[in-house]
């Protein structure tokens, strides 16, 4: 630790009590600037800015001052960024933001100050000459029908942000989590609403593949000029899945190149990925740098309360009144992908239809026979023993032994937890399988995981960790 700053030891702290996704999206934008007797800490906008305050601002305080030791130092949060501070009057342009929470505080100027680094590119173009302007828009993804929940509450708080700040509020707006669980959604739903709101705007959504096949055309018909012209006339450029940017370096080149200057003329830009964009091997440095310039949220899996009102109002759409038991069933048997739920929704309802019967818990259960021993057969206690072993670095062996060190025994109770949620083995099954241990030793883990979940955020991230991976 001898070295570095009094931010970075900060966080490495706050490493120890905060979650990936808390340290990912609100502690690791932060920009420090140390001063004697003041750390300033520079948050990318307005929307991070407010977080902050509320949420994390007192543990902040408190960490800096336990490890500045004697000197006290004050902490001060504010907009901009760490090339420039931010400006003392916002440009003009984002001074009349409509509703721009704060936007004139200048994250703009300060950012577009950055951008202006080596750009041999041209300005963005009027859109005269636009090739087809073909939004790719599903009209059927919208906020209204986007069920909110805690999983992707924030997510969707900023989605609706950029929907009405167009250019403003977060850009780029960056939303990352595993498949299946919204993401595209919300990103068509922020270009109807932009649409519903200005007819005329030019909305392109493409996923990067396409980016990638259209300028590869480009190339070949010598008409690199007029895609640069195209993509770089738009007022919001929503582009899916990014991940497939990974290792074509050519299109990184290009998309750096459109990327800035639509963030220079604040032309709103929406990327997806998979995962955190430092995590994605083979994209470059400078182009995972400026996505986070913007707001990068995560989505996270649904939980059980959103799946289930998630299926409610997609039996609703189908005109079908869904009965509360089999919703639930549903749901707690499909946890890790909404589009899982959806296809299993739609079997039982296609089924139900088809046969004319009613639908009841047993009629569900049938319809989704093959598809659940499918996934029964896949999530054994054998292969969670080996997974959660594996994830905490202890042995198989470890799990069924009688050690009782923390390090052994949170992950056995972990294993268990996840036996009993993922598997249908009873508890003492489960019990038999961890080493003959009895049934209310398994039921005490399960309630021990549980309250540990709600307590501490490391073991609440170890446990989606672990059923993400047993589950995906
Ligand atoms: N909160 C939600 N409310 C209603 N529908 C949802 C919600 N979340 C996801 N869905 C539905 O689940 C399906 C999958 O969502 P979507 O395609 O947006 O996932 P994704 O995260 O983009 O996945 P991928 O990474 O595979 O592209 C869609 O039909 C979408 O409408």
């Amino acid at each position: 630790m001898v070295g570095s700053s009094l931010w970075q030891q900060c966080v490495t702290r706050l490493e120890g009590e905060l979650s990936e996704q808390q340290l990912n999206t609100w502690i690791r934008p932060l920009h420090a600037v140390e001063e004697p007797e003041v750390l300033r800490l520079l948050a990318p906008n307005r929307f991070v800015l407010d977080w902050v305050k509320d949420h994390f601002f007192e543990r902040i305080d408190q960490v800096v001052n336990d490890t500045s030791g004697e000197h006290s130092v004050r902490v001060h949060l504010e907009v901009g960024s760490s090339q420039r501070p931010a400006p003392a009057k916002a440009p003009a342009r984002t001074a009349n933001a409509p509703g721009g929470a704060g936007q004139g505080n200048g994250p703009h100027g300060a950012r577009n100050t950055a951008m202006r680094q080596p750009q041999q590119e041209a300005a963005p173009q009027p859109a005269a000459s636009s090739p087809q302007f073909t939004n790719n828009l599903n009209p059927n993804f919208t906020f209204d029908n986007f069920v909110e929940g805690k999983s992707n509450q924030l997510a969707r708080a900023a989605s609706l942000q950029v929907a009405g700040n167009v250019g403003m509020a977060y850009n780029p707006l960056f939303l990352y989590g595993s498949t299946g669980l919204g993401k595209t959604h919300l990103m068509h739903a922020i270009g109807n609403a932009i649409l519903a709101h200005r007819p005329g705007a030019k909305v392109v959504y493409l996923h990067s593949e396409r980016f990638v096949a259209d300028m590869i055309k480009a190339l070949q018909h010598n008409s690199i000029d007029e895609f640069k012209r195209y993509y770089r006339s738009v007022d919001a450029l929503l582009i899916d899945d990014i991940q497939f940017f990974a290792g074509k370096e050519r299109s990184q080149e290009e998309f750096f190149h459109t990327f800035n200057a639509l963030l220079e003329s604040q032309q709103q830009v929406i990327l997806t990925c998979d995962r955190y964009p430092k995590e994605v091997d083979g994209l470059e440095d400078r182009l995972k740098s400026r996505f986070g310039w913007g707001l990068t949220v995560a989505i996270e899996p649904a939980e059980l309360e959103t799946r289930v009102a998630i299926l409610n109002r997609k039996a609703e759409e189908a005109g079908v009144e869904l009965p509360s038991e089999v919703a639930f069933f549903v749901a707690k048997r499909i946890r890790s992908n909404i589009r899982e739920l959806e296809g299993a929704l739609r079997r039982v309802l296609a089924n139900a239809h088809f046969t004319g019967s009613a639908i009841t818990l047993e009629f569900a259960k049938e319809a989704l026979h093959d598809l659940l021993a499918l996934q029964d057969k896949l999530v054994t206690i054998d292969n969670i023993q080996k997974t959660v072993a594996e994830y905490f670095k202890i042995r198989v062996s470890d799990l069924h032994s009688n050690r009782r060190s923390r390090s052994i025994t949170r992950p056995r109770q972990v294993a268990m937890a996840l036996s009993k949620e993922l598997t249908n083995h009873s508890l003492p099954e489960i019990g038999k399988a961890f080493g003959g241990r009895d049934h209310t030793t398994v039921l005490h883990a399960c309630r021990k995981v549980q309250e540990l979940r709600e307590s501490d955020a490391r073991i609440n991230e170890d446990f989606v960790n672990l059923l993400r991976t047993l589950t995906s």
